[in-house]
């Protein structure tokens, strides 16, 4: 038993002990596990606490980017729209005050937008620098006035009284000066920054209505708006806005009413102001009010201001300081000069049509031209045609006539090309400005619609009587070829000749009474051919348009009323009298340049008042000229420039330059040119020295250089025919004054001239009377070039031989010219002359042809010339009669040509 119990003992222990060892281990398995669990719980939480700090670090540099990008897609957005404001506000609509200046809108260009302020927003927008500072981009907060709407101002009156002022000279600055009318109403005297502007009321710019007169200035604009819509806009536009930009033109200014404040309104006023916001923004009507209600309208801004804050609509901002008192008067003392100085001129460039549009013109039934602008903004036109056909066009001095026919010819050169239209041009008057039509020395250009020019013609009359005579010429053409084709009219005969050159001819003649002044056979006849023209004109497309500064040279028209009749355009600057009809007087009250033009015969029912643009200033009239020029064809030729202060040249003379000497013998009828003649086509006075009796030319009177002048031409010309060694001219010269330029002609002569003086004339005069032989005998051509033969009359009248040196003479003037021996002779005076023919009753058919210089007409009556009275001769400088008894009814005036050297 005891062992049963021990061996129970010894088991039990045994179990215990392998049960204790077990359990050791797996305690310190526990032991292990417990451990690496404390590890992992440190490095866990280690790890945990780390967390967080990760993902804040992530979510701030995300934050970072957001919000830079954010800013930088702000500022990109900020500068966007202040570029966008920029541009609807340009110039003088946004500039800052300290560079503000008047910067005004192209005609066809709208005035944009004023800045008041800067928009506040609630996040600046910021961008960074360049070395990454910040740098503000604020934003303009705009207002829409002119062209848009009205403003409506509340609040603080200070800040409301800046906006006005702002709001005002912007729109003046973006306007031409004059452009923008303002009317103040300002009863309780608020000021309200409107004060600075006074000086604009000197120039009628600024009105102000006094109290109680509301009513009256709400009617006033909406009469106005009622009259632009019916007249100016007329339902062919929308708005001033549309019509400047479709047209160019702005025939209206703004007109900007400031109402401030004053009693409550009228049902009346109340409807009308509502009818200026609804209607009063296209018609160039704006309000800008305080203390008045608007009512809601789109086109009405709201201006809230407050102590410390204020509000363009629902747009925070921070308004911009009131420009200075000093900018707002000088920029209004500038405008009120400028206005004061009379209205700007419409620019030229409105009467023409666009380049590509220019010469497209048919003148077949007549020509018609804008010249100036109506009071409703619309195009003043001219026609000429078979009604009207001619004009009348009188203004005094200084009226702008010379301007008004530029601007005529300019239109209508723009428009006709010169197959479709020439014109002929005279101006009586002193001054060259018209030469700029013909081709200069400063200026190649010519226009090449024109065909002649007629400057300083004042004292030659012939010349408008030669270009009366050319027209007639070209009447007489016309009417042949019409009667050839049995057409009556310009536009028939240009039907059935479709090829033929029948342009429209403008003949204009500037201070035309010039051309009528006296009872002598100029005016006679020049009267008789403008009557002509006049009544005949009209069918065959020639026009004439007469101008005159002058009463009288409309009353020389008076006297022959069916010459007036046909006169039906009429055109009246200021102050013009006689042109229109009697009792139509509106020519009077005309202001500066613009013109009544009438195509009624000056009925007042015609009467239609145009502004005329500048147009005769050298740069604007060249430009047209240039791009007209440009566009001439080839074969254009300049137009002939006749100026009677120039003296001619005779190697310009195309009759000079024509002449040849035949290859073998003598010319048979050699031709001396001795001066140009006063016509159109600047011709030379030719007299013929064929083998005939009296062919023989005196030259008569005591002007030196004009008579060399004369033999010195007919010399040079006769040389040119003759082939070197083949004619024989002797100079004698008996005249110091004359022996330059005897001796200058001597010399050009070369070998074929002799030179005679006062002691050798004899022999000249002997041996040559003695050459002439029988009378069969045809020797050598022999010209005797007698420079003041009279002054050797003493030293001829001795006998040597069997007859003295003047009878020799008279045998050569007698029997000469048969034997081609002709006498170019110069007396200085009639007596004299006669003297040395035989005496004061002596015949004096031997000389056959004379130049007159300064003697007077009665002095070369008698045998000289046709009739008993002489000729209508007025000596005057570089000026001669020229009679050929072989050619002329009547006496011819010349040029002499100037000294060749
Ligand atoms: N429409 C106009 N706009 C601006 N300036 C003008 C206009 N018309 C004329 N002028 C200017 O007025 C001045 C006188 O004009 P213009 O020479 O045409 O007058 P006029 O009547 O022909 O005078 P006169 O007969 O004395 O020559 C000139 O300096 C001219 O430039």
């Amino acid at each position: 038993m005891a062992d049963r119990r021990n061996q129970l003992v010894a088991r039990v222990r045994e179990l215990l002990a392998e049960a204790l060892g077990a359990s050791r281990n797996r305690s310190a398995e526990a032991q292990t596990a417990l451990a690496a669990a404390r590890q992992r719980a440190v490095r866990i939480r280690r790890a945990a606490a780390g967390v967080p700090e990760r993902v804040g670090a992530e979510r701030d540099r995300r934050l970072t980017e957001i919000e830079t990008g954010h800013a930088a897609r702000l500022a990109e957005l900020m500068r966007r729209a202040a570029e966008a404001a920029a541009r609807e506000a340009p110039g003088a609509g946004s500039a800052g005050w300290s560079t503000w200046q008047p910067t005004p809108a192209e005609r066809a260009e709208p005035p944009g937008m004023a800045r008041v302020g800067t928009l506040r927003l609630p996040e600046q927008g910021h961008r960074q620098g360049p070395r990454g500072d910040i740098v503000a981009e604020p934003v303009p907060a705009l207002v829409t006035l002119l062209d848009g709407g009205h403003v409506a101002l509340d609040g603080d009156p200070e800040g409301c009284a800046a906006v006005v002022s702002a709001l005002l000279l912007r729109s003046l600055g973006r306007a031409a000066p004059g452009s923008v009318r303002l009317i103040g109403y300002d009863p309780d005297h608020l000021g309200g920054g409107l004060a600075g502007f006074a000086p604009l009321g000197t120039a009628g710019l600024l009105t102000f209505v006094g109290p109680g007169g509301l009513g009256g200035l709400l009617d006033d604009l909406v009469e106005q708006i009622r009259r632009i819509n019916e007249t100016v806009l007329a339902g062919e536009y929308a708005s001033l806005r549309e019509l400047a930009a479709t047209t160019g033109r702005r025939p209206e200014p703004w007109r900007v009413a400031v109402l401030l404040g004053g009693d409550e309104l009228s049902r009346h006023e109340r409807g009308q102001l509502d009818r200026v916001v609804r209607a009063g923004a296209a018609c160039g009507v704006h309000l800008i009010v305080r203390g008045v209600p608007l009512p809601d309208d789109p086109t009405v801004t709201r201006v809230r201001v407050t102590a410390d804050s204020a509000h363009v609509d629902t747009l925070p901002v921070r308004l911009d300081p009131p420009p200075p008192a000093a900018l707002v008067t000088e920029t209004c003392r500038r405008i009120a000069s400028v206005v004061s100085a009379g209205p700007a001129p419409t620019p030229f460039t409105d009467l023409l049509p666009p380049p590509e549009q220019m010469w497209r013109e048919d003148s077949a039934t007549g020509l018609t031209a804008p010249i100036g602008e109506g009071p409703q903004g619309r195009p003043v036109l001219l026609t000429l045609g078979d009604y009207p056909p001619h004009a009348l066009i009188g203004g005094p001095s200084g009226t702008g006539k010379t301007n008004l026919i530029f601007a005529w010819i300019g239109a209508l050169a723009a428009r006709y090309s010169p197959g479709e239209l020439e014109f002929y041009l005279l101006d009586f008057k002193e001054g060259v400005s018209f030469a700029r039509f013909a081709q200069g020395r400063r200026d190649p250009s010519w226009l090449p619609h024109m065909r002649l020019v007629g400057i300083n013609v004042n004292t030659d009359r012939e010349f408008g009587l030669a270009l009366l005579r050319f027209l007639a010429e070209e009447l007489r053409r016309r009417a042949d070829a019409a009667k050839k084709h049995e057409v009556t009219k310009l536009a028939e005969l240009r039907a059935v000749d479709p090829t033929g050159h029948w342009p429209r001819i403008v003949a204009v003649v500037d201070e035309f009474q010039m051309l009528l002044a006296g009872r002598d056979a100029v005016a006679r006849e020049a009267a008789d051919l403008l009557e002509d023209l006049a009544r005949r004109g009209r069918s065959q497309g020639i026009h004439l348009v007469l101008a005159s500064q002058d009463v009288r040279g409309i009353e020389a028209l008076w006297g022959r009323p069916a010459l007036v009749a046909q006169f039906t355009l009429r055109i009246a600057l200021p102050k013009a009298l006689r042109i229109l009809a009697e009792r139509n007087d509106a020519a009077q009250s005309l202001p500066k340049f613009h013109a009544v033009v009438n195509a009624e015969s000056g009925l007042p029912e015609g009467n239609q008042v145009a502004r005329i643009p500048s147009a005769s200033d050298w740069e604007t009239w060249s430009e047209l000229q240039h791009r007209l020029w440009r566009m001439r064809p080839a074969e254009a030729a300049p137009a002939r420039l006749f100026d009677g202060d120039a003296i001619p040249r005779l190697a310009d003379a195309p009759d000079f330059r024509a002449l040849h000497a035949p290859e073998v013998g003598t010319p048979r009828g050699p031709i001396a040119l001795l001066g140009e003649i006063i016509d159109v086509q600047a011709r030379s006075a030719a007299l013929r020295l064929p083998r005939a009796p009296g062919r023989n030319l005196a030259v008569l009177g005591t002007r030196v250089d004009e008579a060399c002048a004369v033999l010195d031409a007919a010399a040079r010309s006769l040389a040119r025919q003759h082939r070197p060694g083949s004619a024989r001219f002797s100079i004698a010269c008996l005249d110091p004054d004359a022996d330059p330029a005897a001796r200058a002609l001597y010399e050009e002569l070369a070998d074929d001239a002799a030179w005679y003086d006062e002691e050798s004339v004899t022999e000249l005069m002997a041996e040559t009377a003695d050459g002439l032989g029988g009378p069969g005998a045809t020797g050598t051509p022999h010209y005797l070039l007698l420079f003041a033969v009279d002054a050797a009359a003493g030293a001829l009248a001795a006998r040597v031989g069997r007859a003295s040196g003047l009878e020799h003479l008279r045998r050569i003037l007698h029997d000469g010219p048969e034997r081609r021996t002709h006498v170019l002779a110069w007396w200085r005076g009639v007596a004299r002359m006669r003297a040395d023919l035989g005496g004061a009753g002596a015949r004096t058919d031997q000389i056959g042809a004379w130049v007159a210089l300064d003697i007077h007409g009665g002095e070369l009556s008698g045998a000289l010339y046709p009739g008993t009275s002489g000729p209508d001769w007025y000596p005057r400088p570089w000026r001669g009669l020229f009679f050929d008894r072989a050619v002329h009814r009547t006496g011819q005036t010349i040029i002499p040509y100037g000294p060749s050297r």
